[in-house]
């Protein structure tokens, strides 16, 4: 199996809207996106309410685990898993935050694709609507070359597509 990093996902939903910030660094940066980083010594749990706090001071109650996106890169050893949580009971007032700024809501009708990680239109249909999915996108100098969405029954069939 090649090498792989572990990354968080977190969404967090109120009402048919999205909260999402602006990346000002890293990975994605100048995109809109959900809150989430790299998972440290810890479990991916801790790690998607750690970096939801981090990066918009809220606290979550619930978070649900939907899915997995997997993104090789041509040329590059290691992979990257994503793993992709909902969030929709939370506690604290959301705020920007050096990583992500502004934040703010989006309705579901208004997700700014063309202001997102390519392959996310792929994919968000199955998180806006609560559907546990697994994709293995593969991307050469930044252009989506292979992409494979899939909808599953449970969050165990996502982990066995992905041989994870
Ligand atoms: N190709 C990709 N498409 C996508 O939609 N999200 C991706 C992605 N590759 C990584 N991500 C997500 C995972 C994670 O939520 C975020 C990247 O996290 P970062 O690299 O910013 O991690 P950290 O917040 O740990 O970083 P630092 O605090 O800067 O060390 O983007």
């Amino acid at each position: 199996m090649r090498p792989q990093k572990l990354f968080t996902l977190i969404f967090v939903k109120k009402n048919k809207e999205i909260l999402l910030g602006h990346k000002t660094r890293g990975l994605g940066k100048g995109l809109w996106n959900g809150f989430g980083g790299k998972v440290e010594n810890e479990t991916l749990l801790n790690c998607a309410k750690r970096e939801l706090y981090e990066e918009c001071s809220l606290l979550a109650e619930n978070l649900n685990h939907l899915g997995v996106v997997k993104y090789e890169v041509v040329d590059e050893d290691v992979d990257h898993i994503v793993h992709v949580f909902t969030c929709t009971k939370y506690t604290g007032t959301e705020q920007r935050s050096e990583e992500m700024d502004p934040i703010r809501w989006f309705n579901f009708k208004d997700v700014p694709y063309e202001k997102m990680w390519p392959c996310a239109k792929k994919w968000w249909p199955y998180m806006l609507s609560d559907k546990y999915f697994s994709v293995h996108c593969i991307y050469n100098d930044g252009n989506i070359i292979s992409n494979n969405v899939l909808g599953h029954g449970s969050i165990n069939h996502v982990f066995s597509e992905l041989s994870l």
